[in-house]
């Protein structure tokens, strides 16, 4: 499992694009066939895709968490970002259609991944963070969510936002999770954007098609620098960081966050008039 480390935000303005994106993206999560997994130092997130073919992935345990099983002393969120799919935990399968997630407690039995049909594979995105109690694990059906609608075509940021996983619909320790869906002709994400000091932000850009990227932006409100991403790649968002984009065609995105705080407008709002 790769191991990502801290930045510090007065650093993080030296850093060349090729060591911005090694400090703060994922590529090759969803690889067909396989699986992967990288640990980030903030809030100890674990983020990874597995993306079964005929054969069921068995997710690992890696040595880096020095535990029995992965869900020992964790949580985790999963989203089907591709075809129709299955989760096996012990004697429990939860079939999920494409966009539904799950929410497996502490203690769970190491989850075994299957695709419905290799011709159009799951891409099960998961999200974990360590956890001190056990909540129920949980589907939560996309079509059963009800949306909520952001922003305004006029400003380019028209965009509908699901919750997964967040107190009250799906209790857990830290993780809050959800999908974000933009409308179409717009293209921003997060803007006007935050910061959270008191949680770090996953973002997993998906539904892009080969020719469209994602300009996102992240950094201090005061220093802000992008990154490129393109479909099914992830970028790590530190608490003292926005975290916002612009696609160059319609996308979607998968936002999950970790910390001490659950609330979702826990958010210091980032002053427009002060961006650079
Ligand atoms: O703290 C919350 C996260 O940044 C996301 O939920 C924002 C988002 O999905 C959006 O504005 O579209
Ligand atoms: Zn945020």
């Amino acid at each position: 499992m790769r191991h990502l480390h801290d930045v510090h935000p007065d650093d993080f303005n030296c850093l060349s694009t090729d060591k911005l994106r090694e400090r703060f993206l994922l590529q090759g999560l969803f690889v067909p066939g396989e699986q992967h997994l990288s640990y980030w130092d903030v809030d100890r997130t674990v983020v990874g895709g597995i993306t079964p073919l005929d054969a069921v992935i068995t997710l690992e345990t890696p040595a880096n968490l020095a535990a029995g099983s992965f869900c020992e002393r964790r949580e985790l969120g999963i989203i089907n970002l591709g075809g129709a799919g299955a989760v096996r935990v012990g004697e429990t399968s939860y079939e999920l259609a494409a966009k539904d997630g799950l929410y497996l407690g502490r203690g769970s039995a190491t989850p075994e991944f299957s695709s419905s049909d290799a011709a159009q594979p799951a891409r099960f995105y998961l999200l974990s963070y360590p956890a001190h109690a056990t909540h129920p694990s949980k589907v939560v059906r996309h079509a059963e969510i009800e949306g909520l609608r952001l922003g305004d075509q006029s400003t380019g940021n028209a965009r509908t936002l699901y919750k997964y996983i967040v107190p009250g619909k799906v209790d857990s320790c830290q993780l809050v999770m959800g999908l974000t869906t933009l409308s179409v002709g717009s293209v921003w994400n997060t803007m006007p954007p935050h910061t959270h000091m008191r949680r770090s932000e996953v973002y997993c850009y998906c539904e892009l098609d080969s020719e469209s990227v994602v300009m996102h932006f992240m950094g201090p409100p005061s220093g802000t620098r992008n990154l490129v991403l393109r479909d099914g790649e992830v970028v790590l968002s530190p608490s003292w960081s926005i975290h916002a984009g612009a696609g160059t065609g319609a996308y979607s995105f998968v936002w999950g966050m970790g910390g001490e705080n659950q609330d979702f407008d826990d958010m210091d709002k980032a002053p427009m008039t002060a961006l650079a």
